[in-house]
């Protein structure tokens, strides 16, 4: 199988391209963000946005973006994820490392599969998070699919929570079309309507903006799209808990590096670590989220 590691650049960001085979990855030094991933001719797994703006302190739309301290909105955080940050400035929405530069610490390749260790600069803590737990993301390419595994390690003295997800965005024929398979059951929170507890019946449809956190989740879940006639898999370790989102057409119009229609041929699924699923790291103790995305034809 040929294999290939290239640093290009995208616009002012500085990436890294792996090839396994007719696979392809792009990857941002910025916030560790997977930008791409296509097979072949296909169309590509993940979805990035036509209006993405490849810019230095700015996370791009699309791909996957890391959300780590904290996932989303601290407030709506665990009050144990709340405490870790002590800061003065307003927290971020999805954290404090996707918009910062990681450092491309490994790479190894060989004819099985294609390799990137990044590393977060942590250990003197972040901005207004004064805890030194060092943080980094595996990138991996193989025949099977592509596979991310954020760690977390807990240099310090003291125990740290922390939320966070693998932000991933899929391309998708038409958000009209396609459901989630594997929430059948499942508790659910819609933030939509005052974060009520609620439980999915049967496979995800979309019919309007969609912002869920599910929760108690197994280890697989797939995206069926018979427009292109194929069933995206992820399967997760070290994570329960998942957010799915899709903007629609009001929150679109509101949304930046986002065209007014694109909310058609998005859908995330967020793999997460948040609610009742957060993480409480003892000192010394490391806990990796990790994701599989793989293709079947369906
Ligand atoms: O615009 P951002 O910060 O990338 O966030 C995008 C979306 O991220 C999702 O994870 C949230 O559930 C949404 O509520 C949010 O709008």
């Amino acid at each position: 199988m040929p294999v290939d590691i290239q640093r290009i650049e995208k616009d002012q960001l500085a990436c890294w391209r792996l090839r396994h085979g007719d696979a392809e990855v792009i990857v941002a030094e910025q916030g560790a963000q997977i930008l791409s991933y296509r097979q072949g001719e296909a169309t590509p797994i993940l979805w990035l946005s036509g209006e993405a703006a490849f810019q230095t302190g700015q996370a791009v739309r699309g791909g996957v973006p890391v959300c780590w301290p904290w996932f989303g909105d601290l407030a709506r955080n665990p009050q144990s994820v709340q405490d870790s940050y002590q800061g003065s400035q307003p927290a971020p929405a999805h954290g404090l490392v996707r918009n910062i530069d990681w450092v491309m610490a490994r790479s190894e390749s060989n004819p099985g599969s294609v390799r990137l260790l990044f590393s977060c600069n942590t250990n003197a803590g972040l901005p207004g998070w004064p805890h030194a737990v060092e943080l980094s993301l595996q990138v991996c390419l193989d025949s099977k699919g592509l596979h991310l595994s954020l760690t977390s390690h807990n240099r310090g003295d003291k125990a740290v929570a922390l939320s966070q997800a693998l932000h991933s965005y899929f391309a998708i024929s038409d958000i009209h079309q396609v459901t989630v398979e594997g929430l059948d059951g499942r508790p659910y929170i819609e933030t939509l309507e005052d974060w009520q507890q609620r439980q999915q019946q049967g496979d995800l449809a979309f019919v309007g903006e969609t912002d869920r956190i599910y929760l108690d989740l197994p280890s697989r879940l797939s995206l069926r799209d018979p427009g292109l006639k194929r069933r995206i898999v992820l399967e997760t370790q070290g994570s329960r808990s998942a957010v799915l989102w899709n903007p629609w057409i009001a929150k679109a119009q509101r949304l930046s590096q986002f065209a007014d229609d694109a909310w058609q041929r998005m859908l995330c699924i967020e793999t997460a670590n948040v609610m009742d699923d957060v993480v409480r790291l003892e000192s010394a103790a490391s806990h990796t989220l990790s994701v599989s995305i793989s293709v079947e034809t369906a």
